[in-house]
């Protein structure tokens, strides 16, 4: 599998463009906080290592993942907000519930990009088990969170 060959996380910073007058929204959903807050703290050390001032990072909690779409569009209506990074954890339960979370809110974050012309980044750690996204959070698959402020940056350079 794919995942388990490498650590998401690993990139070049050489074609990063000038972040310093950037401004990001950050929303994390408190849905698995113990883990998600470890998806936001990396992202969020991330826009500061490649140049984005702390007054330009605005970050708000969500309940849980399927609030992220409208904490997103919440965020991505402000004009001065260059990009929105969104952060949480569903981790498979008894019924179908994580499935109908994930998809709503691919869709969803999806849309809130193309409505506002502007990167909405996907950053859900989407798992079977609590192991899997510890992972991805700081785990030996690397940092959800660094890899969505990443590709955010990234596409701010598009
Ligand atoms: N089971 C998980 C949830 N469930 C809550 C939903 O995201 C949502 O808040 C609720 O359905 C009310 O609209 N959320 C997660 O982020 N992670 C889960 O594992
Ligand atoms: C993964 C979730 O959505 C969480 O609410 C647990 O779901 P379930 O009721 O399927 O155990």
């Amino acid at each position: 599998m794919a995942t388990a060959l490498k650590n998401l996380s690993d990139y070049s910073a050489a074609q990063f463009i000038d972040i310093s007058e950037k401004k990001f929204g950050l929303v994390v959903a408190e849905w698995n906080r113990a883990i998600t807050d470890v998806l936001s703290q990396g992202a969020y050390e991330t826009l500061l290592q490649h140049g984005a001032k702390p007054e330009n990072v605005f970050r708000n909690t969500v309940p849980g993942s399927f609030e992220l779409t409208l904490g997103a569009q919440l965020l991505a209506q402000h004009e001065e907000i260059d990009a929105v990074i969104c952060l949480g954890v569903v981790i498979k339960g008894e019924t179908k519930h994580d499935d109908y979370i994930c998809h709503a809110v691919a869709q969803g974050l999806t849309n809130v990009g193309l409505k506002f012309n502007k990167p909405v980044i996907f950053g859900l750690v989407t798992t079977n088990t609590e192991e899997q996204a510890w992972d991805r959070a700081g785990g030996k698959h690397g940092n959800k969170g660094v890899e969505a402020a990443v590709t955010a940056i990234q596409m701010l350079g598009f």
